[in-house]
This record gives structure tokens, sequence and C-alpha cells, in this order.
């Protein structure tokens, strides 16, 4: 199925739609390193040929970046893309560092969660994928989140209003193995009641694992979210497991995912590839959370 998220609602007073639909979107740097179509190793046999493809990896490139509010697609240089992303950064980007976190609020849906109109970031993901360690990372603080090797340990909407300003939310898995059925069934009904009803959510930032090959349940939810025309980020979590033993490689596993969700949008959404380990992606993640935020906030 396609999702139209790709036409600029300029006249819309609704800007969650247009910090979705702003974005030209997708797979630039890994384009570059990984991309179907451009294989540094390709052989091309005379020096027009390699011209043609430099210039159609040009257009598939530009074609897959995410371009943010203030930025004409084709004045994107390589400087303003955001390295291990596909994220450009334009005039709104600045003031990313984080100075102040409160544990503000756990609400079981839309209605109880805070009421004072900051805009806020959702982060959502398979249990286990990382989304308190993440935020963990973001806010440099150990326990603001909880984290646990068990899964299923963060089952509702948490608040974590950042210098006074925007919140961070740290919602439950979903999926998870080992909570109750009871805890599932909430899922559908108070998560998504979330999505829909929440206006002032900027964007999701959908946690993906990139350590594994490309999970249905990600690929659902990402068609889910499309669906509702909900803007979101692919945060890729756990790329530091470089070296597994067994598997595909992390850039390899974030390639399959991209191309399996390609053909679902228009414009691709922006994504970037983090660690909690190394703290790869912090700076740029938090770059990329501030242009929606100054963009929201203007
Ligand atoms: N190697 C590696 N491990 C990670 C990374 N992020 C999280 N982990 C590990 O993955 C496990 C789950 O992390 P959590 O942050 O609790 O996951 P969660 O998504 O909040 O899980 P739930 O709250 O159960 O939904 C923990 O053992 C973490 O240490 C990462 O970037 N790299
Ligand atoms: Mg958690």
């Amino acid at each position: 199925m396609t999702y139209s998220v790709g036409s600029v609602l300029l006249n819309s007073d609704d800007k969650r739609k247009h910090v979705a639909n702003s974005a030209p979107y997708t797979v630039v740097r890994l384009a570059n390193e990984f991309g179907p179509n451009l294989d540094p190793k390709a052989e091309v046999s005379d020096s027009r040929a390699a011209k043609q493809s430099m210039s159609e990896q040009a257009r598939f490139m530009k074609k897959l970046l995410f371009v943010p509010p203030g930025v004409v697609p084709e004045e994107v240089t390589d400087k303003m893309i955001v390295p291990g992303s596909n994220i450009a950064l334009g005039p709104y980007a600045g003031h990313s560092q984080i100075k102040m976190v409160e544990f503000v609020n756990i609400s079981g849906r839309a209605k109880d969660c805070p009421k004072d109109n900051r805009p806020e970031f959702a982060i959502l993901g398979w249990s286990n994928v990382g989304k308190s360690s993440l935020i963990n990372v973001l806010v440099q603080k150990n326990q603001v989140a909880l984290t646990s090797k068990k899964q299923g340990k963060t089952q509702l909407i948490n608040h974590f209003l950042v210098n006074k300003s925007w919140y961070i939310v740290d919602l439950s898995g979903y999926g998870f193995a080992r909570a109750s059925d009871a805890a599932r069934t909430d899922w559908s009904s108070y998560t998504k009641g979330y999505f829909l009803k929440r206006d002032i959510l900027v964007a999701v930032l959908l946690l993906i694992d990139a350590s594994v090959p490309p999970q249905r349940i990600d690929l659902d939810c990402s068609n889910w979210l499309g669906r509702y025309n909900i803007p979101m980020t692919f945060v890729f979590t756990k790329c530091d497991k470089m070296k597994a033993s067994k598997g595909k490689r992390p850039d390899e596993n974030i390639r399959d995912f991209q191309e399996l969700i390609r053909e679902n949008y228009k414009q691709h959404p922006p994504w970037i590839m983090t660690s909690s380990v190394t703290a790869l992606g912090r700076e740029e993640l938090l770059l990329h959370i501030s242009q929606l935020r100054n963009y929201w906030d203007q």
C-alpha cells in the first residue's frame, strides 16, 4: 500500500503535518556507502556511463534526503547532511544541549498527559530495542528512564520535561513478550489513542534494532504511523554491535529495512544511526530534534 506523506501542506496550520511533509527523504549517507544503486565497486566501463551513473546517484540521493523546514532541496550540500543519516540540517537547527531534565508525569492515556502545550517527541519501539537507554544517553543521566534486561518494563506514557521547554516521552514497548496479555491489549487502546489525539506531538522517534534483520512489527508500526500521517524519524539503535558474529552488520540491516519500506512512502522519513553504548548519533539526533522543535516553536 502507498501512503502519501509527501505533499507539503503550506497552508495548513498543523505544523505537525508540515514537519512530516516538508521532507523529501532518505538514504543519503547510507546510499553513499551501502545503497543498492550506489555500489562504489560497481564497474562502469566508460566515462559517459560513469557520469550518467553519477547523476542517477545524485537524483536518487536527493530523493532520499530529509530536507528540513526552511531549506530548498536543490540547495542542500554535502556539508549539511548529518553523518550516519539522511538528515540535512537547516536554519532551525541549534540549541540542542540538554541542561535540565525532570521526570514529570506518568499517564495512562492521552487525556492524562501534561496540558501545558509544550512540544513533545515520543520514543517508540519494540520492547528491549533500547528506548530507555537512548533517553538516558540523550539526557546524559543514568536512571532517568528505567532500563531493564527484562522486557516490558516501561508500560505507560512517561513524560520527561527538558530545559523546561519540551518533552521527551518514553512509551511502552509494543509486542512485549513477557508482559501480560492485559498490558498488550492496553497498548492498542492507550498508545494508539495517544498518537491520534496528541496535537503537540512533533514527531515519533521510532527505534529499530539495527543488530537484527528487519522485523515485521517495526514495518507494521511504521506503516501504521504513515497511514495516519504521523511524523516519524527512524532511530536505528545498537549500531555499536558491528562485530556481531552471526548475521548481517547493522548497516546491512538498515539498508534492508530501507529497501522494504521505500515503496510505502512518497518521501522517505528521516533516519539516523545511534548507539547508547558509544553515544554514536547523540549530538546529531539532538540537532535534528532541535530543528523540528525550533520550527514548531516559532
Ligand atoms: N549494545 C547495545 N545494547 C543496548 C543499546 N541500547 C540498549 N541496549 C541494551 O538493550 C537492553 C534493553 O534496553 P532498554 O533501554 O531497557 O530497552 P527498552 O526499549 O526501554 O525496553 P522496554 O522498556 O522493556 O520496552 C538493555 O540490556 C540495554 O543495555 C545499544 O545502543 N547498544
Ligand atoms: Mg524502557
